[in-house]
């Protein structure tokens, strides 16, 4: 006997007959009831372990009261059931404090298995209460723009659940570090946290990489070798660029999330899997859909729960609070104490930050490494960003080969970078000046005309005329000679 009281709210008597069987079956005490009045009698007496409860009861909501008895009674696990198991049931079930949110209808099973790990839970110290929004130092997330205010709240929600998040964004704009909050102030923080960069890693060994394999799976697996998922179990596993995931392994990926187990690449026994996915990609899924090279069923499973991360550009209040952060980084690693002058943070306001939030950082840790003065000045910070100095282009100089001349482009910003220690930052720093001359002589190739130098590049034609909007490039329309 557990010696463990549970008390049972739910007006539908099957489900309260078919729970207390069960759970009296494993031992515990069960007081079943179908209003909410007599079960709030019982816990603020003081009486019961455990709180099972419905949402909606002929004489109340339970949600109403949930708070109230998380105050008087924190030590006692409230689990919630719902019928209506929208996402939104969920969030609010976070809320009001439940331990966990059942939807109906449940295995009981898993009713059993969430009951034990609630009560097992209910014994350990309590960890410690950790708020996203005032964690302060502690919290790894800096910024207070309105943007920034609607993630935290975001993730606050999501915080006590395991839904599946997927985090969008430009690079760098920090959906490595959303995925770490989400672990390290949820349920599943006292497990791990693994990473995978579907980008970095070569696109046969994918599905070894994350699923593990069997000695003998493919010619150089000598030994077993766990995956991904099995390493990630009882914690969160980050499929960062999730969008370079070749299809083979995202038709095996979709397996995996929809029957709860995998098997080895070589391997046979399906093996139960236990993780909270959080998949990340600065691509656009939606056209990766459209073009053939995602898979849309998979993306609906991966994106339960989206959370788009603006570029910085669009979150310059941030950029003051950032900069303080990492020259406080800069300070603790034992660098000199800095200070940035206004000035200087107006001019980091007004630049576009093609990189985000990484290149900032990078900037700050050269700035600090490089520049001897206690301040830095606005001229320091204008001579790193390398502001003014950007070619003015227009689409007007006649046809001419296009790649060719990128190459030349790029071979000539690389001369004009490579003096300079060190090179953080390179690749967005010269994507950004190469993009608005690639498409100006793209344009030029094709006459002006915008819809051919779409297909040209490979760009969606409205993706190519915000490009033209955003670097002001000047359309000349010119007949192409023979
Ligand atoms: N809000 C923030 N507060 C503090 N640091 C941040 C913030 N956002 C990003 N950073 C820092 O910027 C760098 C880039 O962040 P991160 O790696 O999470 O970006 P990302 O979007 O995953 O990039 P990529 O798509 O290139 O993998 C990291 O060093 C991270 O610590």
């Amino acid at each position: 006997m557990s010696g463990h009281t549970v008390l049972l709210a739910d007006d539908d008597a099957a489900i309260r007959m078919v729970l207390n069987q069960a759970l009296t079956r494993a031992g515990y005490e069960v007081r079943p009831t179908g209003n909410m009045s007599t079960m709030w009698n019982w816990v603020s007496r003081g009486e019961g372990d455990l709180l099972i409860t419905d949402v909606h009861m002929p004489d109340g909501n339970a949600f109403d009261i949930m708070p109230k008895i998380k105050k008087l009674r924190p030590d006692m696990p409230m689990i919630v059931m719902s019928a209506q198991n929208t996402f939104m049931t969920a969030i609010r079930a976070s809320e009001v404090g439940a331990y966990e949110y059942l939807p109906k209808p449940f295995d009981i099973t898993e009713v059993l298995s969430v009951v034990q790990r609630a009560l097992a839970d209910a014994k350990k110290p309590p960890a410690r209460d950790r708020n996203v929004e005032d964690a302060g130092d502690a919290m790894p997330l800096v910024g207070r723009s309105p943007a920034m205010q609607d993630i935290y709240r975001a993730l606050a929600r999501l915080m006590q659940t395991d839904l599946t998040v997927m985090v969008t964004g430009e690079s760098g704009t920090g959906k490595e570090l959303v995925a770490r909050a989400l672990h390290e102030f949820g349920k599943r923080r006292n497990g791990p946290f693994v990473a995978i960069n579907m980008a970095a890693i070569p696109r046969d060994l994918i599905e070894a990489e994350l699923f593990g394999h069997e000695k003998g799976a493919f010619t150089g697996a000598t030994a077993r070798s766990s995956g991904r998922f099995e390493q990630a179990e009882g914690g969160t596993l980050f499929l960062d660029e999730i969008g370079d995931m070749p299809m083979d392994a995202q038709t095996r990926l979709l397996r995996v999330l929809q029957e709860g187990e995998y098997t080895m690449v070589g391997g046979r026994t399906p093996i139960k899997t236990n993780v909270r996915i959080v998949a990340a990609t600065h691509r656009d899924l939606s056209q990766m859909i459209r073009q053939g090279l995602f898979r849309e069923d998979l993306y609906y499973r991966l994106n339960v729960v989206p959370i788009r991360l603006p570029p910085l550009r669009e979150r310059v209040d941030d950029i003051g609070d950032l900069v303080s952060h990492f020259l406080n980084a800069a300070q603790r690693e034992g660098e000199p104490v800095k200070t940035i002058s206004p000035d200087a943070i107006r001019l980091m306001q007004n630049y576009s930050w093609p990189g985000n939030v990484r290149e900032l950082e990078n900037l700050v840790r050269r700035l600090v490494a490089l520049y001897a003065d206690e301040s830095i000045s606005a001229e320091v910070v204008q001579n790193e960003l390398n502001i003014g100095e950007r070619p003015s282009v227009t689409a007007s100089t006649g046809p001419v080969d296009v790649s060719t001349a990128v190459e030349a482009h790029v071979a000539q910003l690389l001369r004009e970078y490579e003096p300079k220690l060190p090179p953080a930052g390179l690749y967005q720093r010269v994507l950004d000046r190469v993009e608005a001359p690639l498409i100006a002589m793209a344009l030029n190739a094709c006459a002006g005309n915008q819809i051919k130098a779409a297909e040209l590049l490979g760009l969606n034609r409205n993706t190519l005329r915000k490009k033209i909007r955003a670097h002001s490039i000047e359309i000349v329309k010119h007949s192409r000679r023979g």
